[in-house]
């Protein structure tokens, strides 16, 4: 198998759903489905922050998802947990600047996984696209409450200056996005927009995933 080609990747990128149970208002399983029936490209394990689940039960939730993926035939990306990943032969993984460096999780799960990083800068993007990552995650754009530990909040600045130094590597903008205020990333030169609380958080889960299919695709 080969690294996965970029065109194919920017349009996975296009509403990228990000997820764990804490921000659920119902079953994660729901959730997902939902989204996904309402058009979401790809999905991001995010199991993590007060609350979030551990051990087994962690597990068997990363199971029931991939397994909606699957079914769903939508890509599964595992957040920061590289054994995980690895355990689930999942799709991809997904890593910040302070979690394993990408280098080193290519060289353990090869060249047909998704890898994505997260960048804050024209600096770290270099260096990602360097260590051999596939796309990058650039935020927070506006202000999140879904990160606690979130850097300062940059607005589209980082992604347009990635994009004029000729970087054309897949790129999402993530933080705070909603539909009301996902176009001017767009227009900044991301791929797609990833969204947490959005979504997930949504009152009708399905309407929301389609709202932002339909600013995306312009
Ligand atoms: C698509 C995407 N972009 C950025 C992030 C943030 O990753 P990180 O900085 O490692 O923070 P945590 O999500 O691990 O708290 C992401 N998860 N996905
Ligand atoms: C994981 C992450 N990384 C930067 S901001 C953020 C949280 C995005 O969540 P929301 O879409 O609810 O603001
Ligand atoms: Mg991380």
């Amino acid at each position: 198998m080969e690294r996965i080609n970029s065109d194919a990747l920017r349009r996975l990128l296009k509403v990228y759903f990000i997820m764990g149970s804490i921000n659920c208002r119902k079953s994660p399983e729901e959730v997902l489905s939902e989204a996904i029936a309402g058009g979401i490209t790809m999905f991001q394990f995010r199991e993590k922050g007060p609350g979030a689940l551990t051990g087994n039960a962690r597990l068997e939730l990363a199971q029931n998802l991939q397994q909606i993926c699957r079914d769903l035939g939508v890509p599964f990306i595992v957040n920061d947990d590289i054994e995980l990943a690895i355990a689930l032969d999942a799709d991809g993984i997904h890593v910040g600047q302070n979690d394993e460096p990408a280098k080193a999780i290519r060289q353990r799960i090869g060249i047909q996984k998704i890898i994505g990083v997260s960048a804050h800068s024209l600096y770290e993007a270099r260096q990602a696209i360097t260590d051999g990552a596939d796309y990058l995650g650039i935020g927070p754009i506006y202000p999140t409450s879904s990160k606690d530990d979130a850097e300062a909040v940059q607005g589209t600045f980082v992604i347009e200056r990635v994009r004029n130094s000729r970087i054309a590597i897949p790129l999402v903008g993530i933080g705070g996005i909603t539909v009301h205020n996902a176009l001017p990333v767009i227009n900044a030169g991301a791929d797609g927009v990833s969204i947490i609380s959005a979504v997930a958080g949504a009152e009708d889960v399905r309407a929301a995933a389609q709202s932002f299919v339909k600013v995306v695709q312009g």
